[in-house]
C-alpha cells in the first residue's frame, strides 16, 4: 500500500478538519436543550396563563386549517350540485370559524406579551441577584460592559424569541402538521408530491443552521464587546481626555463596530440565501401539483373542489416553513442570547456560607487572627473550593506566606510596605472577600468560613481607599452603612466624627447631592462622607455616651492631598474611628502610622517586621529604612508625613 502524496494526505486533513468543524457547530446548537429546560423551569409560576395559551394557539391553529376543507365541500357539495342552502350553511361556519379564530388569536396574542415581559424581568432579576451575590474577586475580573450587555442586549434578544418566534414556531408546527393531515385526506397522490420537498427543505435548514451558529453567537460576543467598551471610556473619560487618547478610543470602537457588521453581514448574507430559495421551493410545487392535479381533474380522477382545497391547503403546508425559516434568524438569536445569559447564571460563587453557619460571640471582643495563611489569586483554597479569584496565570501566584499575625480586640494594625506586597490582599481576607488557600483567618476564634457573610460584615465597617458614593444626597450615602439608619443617626455620626462644619458648607448641608461617584463633592468631602458611612455600620450609638459603630474596622487610607483644615479634620475623624475598636489600616499617614498599636511591615507577600513605631524604629530595620526614606521623601507612601 503506497503511503498518501503530500496533497493528498492535505486533502484528508481538510476534510477532517471540516468534519470536525461541522460537529463542533453541531454540538454548539446541542447544549441548548438544557438551556431551554431552565427557561421552561422558569415559566412554570405562570403554567394557568400558559394552559390557556395553548388552547388559544390550538384553536387559533384549527379555524386558519379550516378554510381548506371547508372550500372543498363549497364547491363540490353546494356549487357543483347547485345546492344554495348547503353552500349558505358552509359560508356561515366558515365565517362562524373566522370569528373564534379572531378571539383566540387576541387572546392568545395578549397572553404571549404579557407572558414574555413578565419571563424577561423575572430573568433580569434573577442575574441581577446572581451579580450581588458574586464574589468581589469575580468583579473584579470581569468587564461590567460585558454584564451590562447580558441584561440588555441579551435580555432583550430573547425577549423577542419569546415574545414572537416561540408563537410563531409552536403555531407554524401545529399548522404543518394539521395540512399534512388535510392534504393526505383530500388526495394522497397530490400529497406525496408535495412530501418530496420534505428532505429538501431539511437538509436546506440543517445546512443553513450549521452555517449560522457561529455568526449568530458571534454577533451576541461583539455587541458585549462594544457595550463593554463604551462603558469603560465612559467612566474613564476624564482620563481619555487628559491624554488625547480620543482617537485612539474611537478607532477601536470602529473596530469593534465593524467586527459585529462582519457578524451581522454574514448572517444577512445565509438569511438571503436560504428564505428565497424556501419561497422557490414553494412554488415549485404548487406549479407541479397544479399540473398533475389538473391534468387528473380534467380526466375526472379528482373533483375541481377537492383541487382548489387542496390547492388552499397547499398554502398551510408551505406558510409555516416560509414562517419558521423567518423566525429562525430571532430564534437563533435569542438561543445564543440563552446560551450566554446561562452560562453566567452557571458561575457558581466561591464564597459560600456554611451550611450550618456558627454564630458569632456575644459580645463581640474583636480579635482577628491569622493563623498560617498563604494566598494565591486563582490558587483554590482548603475544601478544593475553586479558585478564590485572579487569574493564576501568573509563575508565582502565591502573594501572601505563612501569615501569622494576631490583632489583639480594640486595637490598631497599621500596615506598611511597598506597593504590591500584599496589603490590601491581607484586607480582603479580613473581610472575607477571599479565602486562604492554607490556614485560617478568626475573628474571636471563630473561622471566618464558619459565619454568615452577612453577619461577619454587619459587624464591620470597610472605607476603602476611594470610596464609592452613590448618586443620592450625604445623608443617604451616609445612611447606607446600616439597614434602617434613621436621620438622627446619621447626624449623630457626623457630629461625633466633628465632620459637621465640614459638610454643612456644602450647599444644601447634609441634603446636597453628591452626583454619579460623589462627583461634585471634594476628595476630603468624599472621605469624611466614606468614614462616616462606616461608622454608622454595626451597632447604634447608645444613650450612655459610648460610640457606637462596627466592632472592626478595615480602612485604606486615601493619600488624597486635602486642604490642611480638612486634612486636620480627617486626622481627627480618624483618631475616633479607630479607638475602641479592632482596625486594620493600610496606613499612608505617619500620624496613623505613630499612634497604631502595632506596625506590620508587609514586604513580598510576608511580614517581615512588627512592633510599635518605637520599637521598629529602634530595632534599624525595614521599618527604620522606610522612615527614613519618608522623612526624606524618596518614596511617596505617608503623603501627609510633610504636613
Ligand atoms: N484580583 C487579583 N488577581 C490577581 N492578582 C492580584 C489581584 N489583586 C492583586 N493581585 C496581585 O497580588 C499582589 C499583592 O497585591 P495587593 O493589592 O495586596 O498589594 P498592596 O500591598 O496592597 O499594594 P498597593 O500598596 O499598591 O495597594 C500584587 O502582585 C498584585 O498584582
Amino acid at each position: 500500500m503506497s503511503a498518501p502524496g503530500p496533497s493528498e494526505s492535505g486533502s484528508t486533513t481538510r476534510r477532517g478538519a471540516a468534519f470536525a468543524d461541522i460537529r463542533r457547530r453541531q454540538q454548539a446548537t446541542r447544549g441548548r436543550g438544557r438551556r431551554t429546560r431552565s427557561l421552561f423551569g422558569m415559566m412554570r409560576p405562570y403554567r394557568g396563563r400558559i394552559a390557556i395559551l395553548l388552547v388559544a394557539l390550538l384553536v387559533a391553529t384549527a379555524a386558519s386549517l379550516a378554510p381548506a376543507p371547508l372550500a372543498a365541500k363549497a364547491v363540490d357539495d353546494g356549487l357543483s350540485k347547485g345546492n344554495l342552502d348547503h353552500l349558505t350553511v358552509l359560508v356561515a361556519v366558515l365565517l362562524g370559524v373566522s370569528l373564534v379564530g379572531l378571539v383566540a388569536t387576541v387572546v392568545r396574542d395578549r397572553l404571549v406579551g404579557w407572558l414574555g415581559a413578565r419571563l424577561l424581568s423575572d430573568l433580569r432579576e434573577r442575574i441581577f441577584r446572581h451579580l450581588l451575590q458574586m464574589p468581589v474577586s469575580y468583579h473584579e475580573r470581569q468587564r461590567a460592559g460585558v454584564l451590562v450587555s447580558r441584561m440588555t442586549n441579551d435580555v432583550d434578544a430573547l425577549q423577542t424569541m419569546i415574545s414572537s418566534s416561540l408563537v410563531t414556531l409552536i403555531s407554524s408546527v401545529l399548522m404543518l402538521l394539521g395540512s399534512i393531515v388535510i392534504l393526505i385526506s383530500l388526495d394522497l397522490k397530490l400529497a406525496l408530491i408535495t412530501f418530496t420537498t420534505i428532505p429538501v427543505l431539511l437538509l436546506g435548514s440543517l445546512a443553513f443552521r450549521l452555517a449560522s451558529v457561529d455568526a449568530f453567537a458571534r454577533t451576541r460576543e461583539t455587541i458585549g464587546a462594544i457595550t463593554a467598551h463604551l462603558q469603560e471610556t465612559l467612566s474613564g473619560v476624564r482620563v481619555i481626555r487628559s491624554y488625547g487618547r480620543e482617537q485612539g478610543h474611537l478607532d477601536r470602537f470602529h473596530e469593534l463596530g465593524d467586527e459585529n457588521r462582519r457578524a451581522n453581514m454574514k448572517t444577512v448574507y445565509l438569511n438571503a440565501a436560504y428564505f428565497p430559495a424556501v419561497e422557490y421551493l414553494s412554488t415549485a410545487a404548487i406549479v407541479i401539483v397544479l399540473l398533475v392535479g389538473g391534468a387528473e381533474a380534467i380526466d375526472g380522477a379528482v373533483t375541481i373542489g377537492v383541487l382548489i382545497g387542496f390547492v388552499t391547503a397547499l398554502d398551510n403546508f408551505f406558510g409555516p416553513i416560509t414562517e419558521l425559516s423567518n423566525v429562525y434568524t430571532t430564534f437563533q438569536s435569542g438561543m445564543a442570547a440563552l446560551e450566554k445569559i446561562g452560562a453566567l447564571l452557571d458561575q457558581e460563587s466561591t464564597l459560600t456560607d456554611p451550611a450550618h453557619p456558627r454564630e458569632l460571640p456575644d459580645p463581640l471582643r474583636g480579635e482577628l487572627r491569622f493563623e498560617h495563611v498563604t494566598f494565591g489569586y486563582g490558587v483554590p483554597s482548603r475544601g478544593g473550593s475553586a479558585s478564590a479569584g485572579g487569574t493564576g496565570a501568573s509563575s508565582s501566584p502565591i502573594v501572601l506566606h505563612d501569615i501569622d499575625l494576631t490583632i489583639p480586640a480594640g486595637a490598631t494594625v497599621a500596615l506598611v510596605g511597598s506597593t504590591g506586597a500584599g496589603k490590601s490582599t491581607l484586607v480582603k481576607l479580613a473581610a472575607r472577600f477571599i479565602d486562604p488557600s492554607e490556614g485560617r483567618v478568626l475573628l474571636d476564634g471563630v473561622d471566618l468560613r464558619d459565619l454568615r457573610q452577612r453577619e461577619l460584615r454587619s459587624r464591620m465597617g470597610i472605607v476603602p481607599q476611594e470610596g464609592f458614593l452613590f448618586s443620592g444626597t450625604v445623608a443617604e450615602n451616609i445612611a447606607f452603612g446600616r439597614d434602617g439608619a434613621t436621620r438622627e443617626d446619621v447626624e449623630r455620626v457626623v457630629a461625633s466624627l466633628g465632620a459637621g462644619d465640614v459638610l454643612d458648607q456644602l450647599p444644601q448641608g447634609l441634603d446636597t447631592e453628591v452626583g454619579e461617584r460623589g462627583g461634585s463633592l471634594s476628595a476630603g468631602q468624599r472621605q469624611l462622607v466614606a468614614f462616616a458611612r462606616a461608622l454608622i455600620a454595626g451597632a447604634p450609638a447608645n444613650g450612655d455616651g459610648r460610640l457606637g459603630g462596627p466592632s472592626i474596622l478595615l480602612l485604606d487610607e486615601a493619600t488624597a492631598n486635602v486642604d490642611l483644615r480638612t486634612e486636620r479634620r480627617i486626622e481627627e475623624a480618624l483618631e475616633l474611628l479607630l479607638s475602641d475598636r479592632t482596625a486594620i489600616v493600610i496606613a499612608h499617614r505617619l500620624s496613623t502610622i505613630r499612634s497604631a498599636d502595632l506596625i506590620a511591615v508587609v514586604e513580598h507577600g510576608r511580614i517581615c517586621e512588627a512592633g510599635t513605631h518605637e520599637e521598629l524604629l529602634v530595632r534599624g530595620g525595614a521599618y527604620a529604612k522606610l522612615h527614613e526614606d519618608w522623612q526624606r521623601g524618596t518614596t511617596d507612601a505617608p503623603s501627609a508625613a510633610a504636613s
